[in-house]
């Protein structure tokens, strides 16, 4: 049960949400064990964000959860560039203007309890 959760500070339209969702979900196969399956996908937008105390170019900050105990950090480094990459090309915002938080936890609850 992974989540990409996004925060960007420019609008998003129903496109630009599907074509980001078609990309995560190629991307989070990345981690082993996980597919677009279980994925879930959060878009908040048209959020301020100020990046070195600036809020005049588009930014992005996006959270990366998985049900688990430990990654590998190519796993992690595959996802950085896949969702950079969509973000850059559906949205226009830099690379250099976006930071993704990962986190596995084996705490996790679904449908009334925990895995
Ligand atoms: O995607 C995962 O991490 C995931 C999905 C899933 C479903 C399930 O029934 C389990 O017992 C574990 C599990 N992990």
């Amino acid at each position: 049960m992974p989540v990409i959760h996004t925060h960007v500070s420019t609008p998003l339209t129903a496109e630009n949400r599907e074509h980001l969702k078609t990309a995560y979900g190629k991307a989070i196969t990345a981690v082993p064990g996980k597919s677009e399956g279980w994925l879930m996908c959060p878009f908040e937008s048209d959020m301020p964000i100020y990046f070195g105390g600036d809020d005049s170019q588009p930014a992005a900050y996006v959270e990366v959860n998985v049900f688990g105990s430990s990654v590998p950090k190519s796993a992690w480094e595959k996802l950085t560039h896949a969702i950079m990459a969509a973000l850059n090309s559906e949205l226009e915002i830099p690379e250099d203007r976006i930071y993704i938080r990962y986190t596995a936890t084996t705490d996790w609850g679904w449908n009334g309890g925990n895995f």
